[in-house]
């Protein structure tokens, strides 16, 4: 990130215009878009829609082919992630040797805005043993570490890339209600790239569908109807029409 002192506004992300092309062809094209604060988004979109593409350039782990994106008004350099974010993958790249209580410190010593008492008590809240491995713990408790050294950097931007595909029903509730209670009371913006519809009903106030690798809706979901309309029709309503103008990926 660049060192340029920002407007305290700053959006979480603007993209304007932004394209990334890998050897195969264009992944995103010409895409502008404004995340606002204190949101709950939905990232959704078919196979290949440019989701993770997306996350990757806020990130800075991926670069611009063509446009640009701010992230709270800095441009990613690469050289890792702006302190005001965290990301949290799907495959949660923990060291399966760390205990829970090393992963903690590991956090503390990576993070300056590191708060302790925080991480601990989310892993407390999930009734993870400090002192177990992470290699040893099931995929909901994996999950939920991994929740609390992403939020244990006090971020103000999440972004989760399909975190709780590996997980049962129940602990997708619990993962998900832990997280908006978080998002709420911490006013946290999250974007939460999902393929599970229904899991983001009532949890999402911010729709962000992506097709081929360019915006297909993009708002707050009570603006979009999505207070008559359930999220998952709206989204599925419009990829049909996509479709039929010969547009679905
Ligand atoms: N490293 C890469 N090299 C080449 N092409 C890639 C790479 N990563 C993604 N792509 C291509 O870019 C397009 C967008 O992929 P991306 O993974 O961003 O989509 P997605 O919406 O996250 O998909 P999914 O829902 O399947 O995870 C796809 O056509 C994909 O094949």
């Amino acid at each position: 990130m660049n060192s340029r002192k920002q407007p305290e506004q700053a959006l979480p992300v603007i993209a304007d215009r932004l394209g990334k092309k890998y050897r195969r062809g264009w992944a995103l094209r010409e895409m502008s878009l404004a995340i606002p604060v204190n949101r709950i988004v939905a990232l959704v979109g078919p196979n290949g829609a440019g989701k993770s593409t997306l996350m990757g350039l806020i990130t800075g782990l991926l670069h611009p082919t063509t446009g640009g994106i701010t992230v709270f008004g800095d441009h990613p350099t690469g050289k890792g992630l702006h302190p005001a974010v965290s990301y949290l993958a799907q495959q949660k790249p923990l060291y399966p040797q760390f205990t829970v209580a090393e992963t903690l410190t590991f956090g503390a010593r990576t993070n300056p805005t590191w708060d302790q008492r925080y991480a601990g008590y989310l892993v407390e809240q999930a009734a993870v043993p400090m002192n177990a491995k992470v290699g040893t713990l099931s995929g909901g408790q994996r999950t939920r570490v991994a929740l609390a050294l992403a939020l244990g950097k006090r971020p103000r931007l999440l972004l989760l890339d399909e975190p709780l595909a590996d997980l049962d029903p129940l602990a997708r509730e619990t993962v998900l209600r832990t997280l908006i209670t978080e998002a709420r009371t911490q006013g946290i913006t999250v974007v939460l790239s999902s393929h599970v519809l229904a899991e983001l009903e009532g949890v999402c106030d911010h729709l962000l569908l992506l097709n081929r690798g360019q915006v297909l809706l993009a708002g707050d979901v009570d603006r979009l109807g999505a207070d008559r309309v359930p999220l998952g029709e709206l989204v599925l309503n419009r990829m049909r029409e996509a479709a039929a103008r010969g547009e679905a990926a």
